[in-house]
């Protein structure tokens, strides 16, 4: 299973935000996108969800386009995805947030639930063991009953990874999933997406913290002006000169671009914790 991008191309009106973009994603592996504000790290989940459509080149996962496909076809095809700024349905309960993930995919068992109730009971009761065993894992058991909209926003940004794996999907995209949290809550965050790691799954983070990725990407490509500037193992971009320059302007230690990723991130906690 591989996910590949083949010159990718995303214009918007004047602005191109991808530029001619060819690489690839094998599974068991946990790859991070990073870049400058406005490198198009957004803009690349955007369009393999389906939230965006392409402009030129493709999107294929084990060869199958998903770029030609409808959203709801992409996450059939086991695309999931996180969101920048959360969206979970704040008026449901934390399990009823991940209860909603199941119907789509089940839309042929419904007649059997209409017409046998033990039968739906049944499956009700499954649906709910295993969105609590996902609870369990992010230690949010304890809020299953509780409104999202009601919870901590660190716990918020925990539900809406819980949420995309109740598809159990082959590749999770999350769109910087560490934004607003302190660093108890990322030191957290990290260590339950290392467990996440599995041989069958692709999984792709965007983030601006640096010790983030550096600690939990096997692979990084770093994006600059809708280009892919440079890829390879977190040692190897740390020594990228080509890395330094897309992010300082001038070539400086990586102290300097966790620095000015650090800047980001607070900006960006400030904007999203207003809404907890
Ligand atoms: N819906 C849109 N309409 C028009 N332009 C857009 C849209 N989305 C993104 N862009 C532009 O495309 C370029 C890439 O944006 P994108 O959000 O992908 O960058 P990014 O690397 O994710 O940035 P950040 O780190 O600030 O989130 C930017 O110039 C941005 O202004």
């Amino acid at each position: 299973m591989t996910l590949v991008f083949q010159s990718l191309r995303k214009v918007y009106g004047e602005v191109v935000a991808i530029d001619d973009v060819s690489t690839d994603f094998a599974p068991g592996m946990i790859h991070g996108v990073i870049g400058p504000n406005g490198a198009g790290k957004s803009t690349l989940i955007n369009m393999t969800a389906g939230s965006y459509t392409v402009s030129s080149g493709s999107i294929t996962l084990d060869g199958k386009r998903l770029d030609k496909l409808k959203k709801y076809q992409i996450a059939n095809s086991g695309i999931a995805r996180t969101y920048q700024n959360i969206r979970l349905f704040d008026q449901m309960s934390a399990i009823e947030n991940l209860e909603v993930c199941f119907y789509p995919a089940e839309v042929a068992a419904a007649w059997s639930e209409v017409i046998w109730p033990p039968y739906a009971n049944a499956q009700r009761r499954r649906r709910r063991e295993k969105c609590m065993e996902i609870l369990r894992f992010f230690d949010l058991q304890g809020y299953a009953d509780v409104d999202a909209g009601g919870l901590p926003y660190g716990r918020q940004r925990m539900l809406e990874i819980a949420r995309a794996l109740v598809a159990n999907p082959r590749v999770l995209l999350l769109d910087e999933p560490a934004a607003g949290l302190n660093h108890h809550e990322t030191a957290e965050l990290t260590a339950k997406l290392t467990a996440l790691r599995s041989p069958d799954r692709i999984m792709i983070v965007v983030e601006h913290d640096m010790d983030l990725v550096m600690t939990l990407c096997d692979s990084i490509i770093v994006m600059h002006h809708g280009k892919l500037l440079f890829r390879g193992t977190p040692s190897e971009v740390q020594a990228s000169t080509d890395v330094q320059l897309a992010y300082l302007g001038t070539a400086n230690d990586i102290d300097d671009i966790r620095a000015a990723a650090q800047d980001r991130r607070a900006q960006l906690g400030i904007r999203t914790r207003r809404r907890s």
